[in-house]
């Protein structure tokens, strides 16, 4: 079997990491990009087959399309003299629908995907949703290969654009959520690399915590405000400075971008 990238940037590039980290060789994941430096800075990475032309790419078994919505109808225009009907189509795009996808291209067996950057290390949560015409054969091998990703999620299309917003978008929140903390601690006293460090391992437990210990946020957050404590006085001040707020109006933000896509 052999898989492509059409397009290399920041999303699918980490997905390619992450598949390749998984496989001895790699050889069987052929990239495309505009920019052939960022596909042969790739290849000499991990190992992937570099693709010069499109019509390369388009000979793949599972074609992963990682351009932006905006440059999804250049790519349809290329890509549709070469695509056969057994051919599986998986696009990360952000507010684009399998039926849109289906008429862009001019092909049926389309999976829909939203990962995000975390694919790198092998820990996004990504969903997915496929369309009528792709088979079960094709559909496991597609979660398969992107379970060496993080997890897969199947998801009704209508909730995209949440997943969209908590999972694929939020990561930029918690990277700079941490990358506060330690500036908040640097401006204490503290080197930014070992507060990084201690902000990301803190936020690191405190999922664990939320995942595994069967106990609602809210009490977590009632655990650790010792009464006439420290952590109370932060808590006050987050909600005083509309912490949660603020949080719901981003998500907002994403979710109502991602439906301009559409
Ligand atoms: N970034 C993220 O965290 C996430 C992104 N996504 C989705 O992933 C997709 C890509 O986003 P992202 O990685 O952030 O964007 P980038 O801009 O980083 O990547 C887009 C890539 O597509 C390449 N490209 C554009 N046009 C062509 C073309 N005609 N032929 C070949 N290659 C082309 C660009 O090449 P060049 O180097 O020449 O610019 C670039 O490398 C989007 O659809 C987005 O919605 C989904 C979930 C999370
Ligand atoms: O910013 C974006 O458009 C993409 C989609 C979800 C995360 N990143």
């Amino acid at each position: 079997m052999k898989i492509s990238f059409i397009g290399l940037g920041n999303m699918a590039s980490a997905i390619v990491r992450g598949i390749a980290a998984a496989h001895d060789d790699a050889s069987f994941i052929i990239g495309y990009n505009r920019t052939t430096t960022k596909t042969e800075a790739l290849a000499a990475e991990t190992g992937i087959t570099a693709a010069t032309t499109i019509e390369q790419a388009a000979q793949a078994d599972i074609l992963f399309l990682g351009v932006k919505p905006q440059q999804l109808h250049e790519i349809a225009a290329q890509l549709r003299p070469h695509l056969r009907n057994e051919q599986l189509v998986v696009s990360m795009a952000a507010g684009k629908d399998l039926n849109a996808l289906q008429a862009l291209f001019g092909h049926d067996a389309f999976m829909r995907i939203m990962p995000n950057v975390n694919a790198a290390v092998g820990h996004s949560t990504t969903s997915y949703a496929v369309s009528d015409a792709v088979t079960t054969a094709q559909q496991l091998q597609a979660v398969t290969l992107l379970e060496a990703t993080g997890s897969m999620i199947a998801l009704p299309e209508e909730q995209f654009a949440i997943f969209s917003a908590i999972a694929g978008a939020a990561p930029a929140f918690h990277y700079l959520y941490m990358d506060a903390i330690a500036r908040a601690a640097v401006k204490e006293g503290m080197a930014k690399p070992i507060a990084l460090q201690i902000a990301a391992d803190a936020v690191l437990g405190s999922a664990k915590m939320v995942l595994e210990s069967q106990t609602h946020p809210i009490e977590l957050v009632d655990q650790v405000c010792s009464p006439g404590g420290t952590t109370i006085e932060g808590v006050m001040t987050l909600k005083a400075h509309s912490f949660e707020h603020a949080v719901h109006e981003s998500v907002h933000a994403v979710i109502e971008k991602d439906r301009t896509f559409e």
